[in-house]
């Protein structure tokens, strides 16, 4: 089985692609950008991709759900969550005082913005920590640092000149795995609807919510994304978390596509617990 995560070599994404699989069953392979990865499962090129969904700081990682629904077939199979450290990463003879710029990953950037706003420091996006990290070693420059994890420090022969540079000590990242096979029919944890209401009226997100409600079904997260035909028509992602049997899922299903919504379910999952969430 080919197994897709974000590369190059020490990502966040890395890590929790070895915690999540037995390496001896997997191929992995490496791509450069969030929606790289999700077009290599979406396309067959891989059979599964591991990616990450929402952060404690950051919140949801936008690319990473509007890429995934873009592709028709790929459901999430699985969710597992990983402790986040962020680290000032700099080539040898760097000071601390000097950095003028940090480079790294969007959503990583964001999770250090209180150290970047303090210091009145730049920062420039890069597609991936590592990648940021290596474009750093190459340029050889001591005014500039990157953020990233003590695993792609050690591989990369970078100093940390700073640790735990991010906003909470307690941060996390939820990672999905994403796949293109149908999943065996179990019960499973949770399922994640994906919901474009019918008509823009009064109401129409408390009506949908309400059903969810009247089924007993406890929603554990929610998002709003655009559609991207006109300002006020969103999609909505709502996941249901309470074991809920296939039958209620589908109820909840045929009784929204009555009130006109648009439904879809990309995923229905469990968790793999880590020793960080025990
Ligand atoms: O750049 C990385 O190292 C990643 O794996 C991406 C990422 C994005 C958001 C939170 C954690 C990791």
């Amino acid at each position: 089985m080919k197994v897709a995560y974000l590369g190059p070599e020490g990502t966040f994404s890395e890590e929790a692609a070895i915690q999540y699989f037995n390496k001896d069953q997997v191929e992995f392979c490496m791509y450069d950008s969030i929606p790289d990865v999700i077009e290599a499962v979406g396309e067959f090129r891989v059979d599964t991709a591991i990616v990450p969904l929402e952060n404690t700081i950051e919140g949801t990682i936008n690319m990473t759900i509007d890429s995934l629904i873009s592709f028709h077939k790929l459901q999430i199979i699985g969710e597992y969550t990983l402790a986040v450290s962020l680290h000032l990463l700099a080539n040898k003879d760097t000071i601390l005082s000097e950095v003028k710029e940090v480079w790294s990953i969007s959503p990583i950037l964001t999770q250090c913005r209180k150290y970047i706003r303090n210091r009145s420091i730049k920062s420039l996006q890069y597609d991936s920590s590592s990648s940021a990290a290596t474009a750093l070693e190459n340029s050889g420059r001591t005014d500039v640092a990157a953020i990233g994890s003590r695993t792609l420090a050690n591989l990369l022969n970078l100093n940390i000149i700073d640790q735990n540079i991010q906003d909470n000590m307690d941060n996390q990242t939820r990672f999905i795995i994403v796949s293109n096979h149908e999943m065996p029919e179990i019960d499973y944890k949770k399922t994640m609807f994906v919901i474009t209401p019918g008509q823009d009226q009064p109401g129409v997100l408390s009506s949908m919510l309400n059903i969810f409600t009247a089924l007993e079904i406890n929603l554990s997260w929610i998002e709003s994304r655009p559609t991207a035909r006109k300002f006020g028509v969103y999609r909505f992602f709502l996941e249901a978390n309470n074991n809920c049997s296939k039958g209620t899922i589908e109820k909840a299903v045929t009784i929204l596509e009555t009130l006109g919504h648009e439904v879809r379910i990309i995923g229905r999952y469990n968790v793999l617990e880590n020793n960080y969430n025990k």
